[in-house]
């Protein structure tokens, strides 16, 4: 199981910052896309520049022209990218096609698919390498969360990996793991906290431990 660190509300200089502090800890650091949409693709690079040994994901949340979009996330040094998983098949494909090509890997995003069963079967069988839950902040704000969608996505994909994203706080993050997805999304559960090191520290134990069955 890895870690990823979602950054959204900080500048290139805030990313760098918060990253140097928790490096150690985490497997993946995400370029939020309102960093993406403040920053540019600037902010991918810069990040995987300053952190090679950390595999970094752009979260563009791609609806349209998916080989585009992928190609230029790959050459701004991405080395996964976030696709929606409620835009339609021929984005994916052409969003994985491209990806093959250049050697990185595609995350489809569920965020507001309806019907989650089926479209997670359906980007399954495209080639995705994951597929993650994913509440939204402004449903977070209603109260909801992405863990009983977690359970879907884990009995129906047989081949990509699963991911999950959320809300996640270290106080959540147990009941998460013993669903036992291959990836952990945490935002503002790292980067709202005072002592950031400690706390992605706990969390990184918690996502390395084996679950027993
Ligand atoms: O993808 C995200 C959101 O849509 C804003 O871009 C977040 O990175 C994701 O939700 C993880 O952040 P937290 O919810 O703060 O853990």
């Amino acid at each position: 199981m890895e870690l990823q660190l979602a950054l959204d509300l900080v500048n290139i200089p805030e990313a760098k910052q918060v990253v140097k502090e928790v490096e150690e800890h985490i497997d993946i650091v995400e370029i939020g896309t309102p960093v993406v949409i403040n920053e540019g693709l600037r902010a991918v690079k810069e990040i995987k520049e300053a952190f090679p040994s950390l595999k970094v994901l752009a979260d563009l949340k791609i609806m349209d022209a998916g080989a585009y979009e992928v190609m230029k996330a790959s050459e701004a040094g991405a080395d996964i990218i976030t696709v929606l998983g409620a835009t339609d098949d021929s984005t994916i494909k052409g969003a994985v096609e491209e990806a093959k090509k250049q050697g990185v890997q595609i995350l489809i995003d569920m965020i507001n698919v309806k019907d989650l069963e089926q479209r997670a079967k359906e980007v399954d069988a495209l080639g995705v390498d994951y597929i993650c839950v994913h509440t939204g902040y402004d449903l977070q704000a209603e109260g909801e969360s992405p863990f009983e969608q977690l359970q879907t996505i884990k009995r129906v994909v047989k081949n990509a990996k699963t991911a999950v994203a959320g809300g996640i706080k270290l106080n959540t993050l147990p009941e998460v793991v013993q669903s036992q997805p291959d990836l952990v999304i945490v935002g503002g559960g790292i980067t709202g906290q005072q002592d950031k090191k400690a706390v992605a520290s706990e969390m990184q134990q918690l996502v390395k431990k084996k679950v027993l069955a």
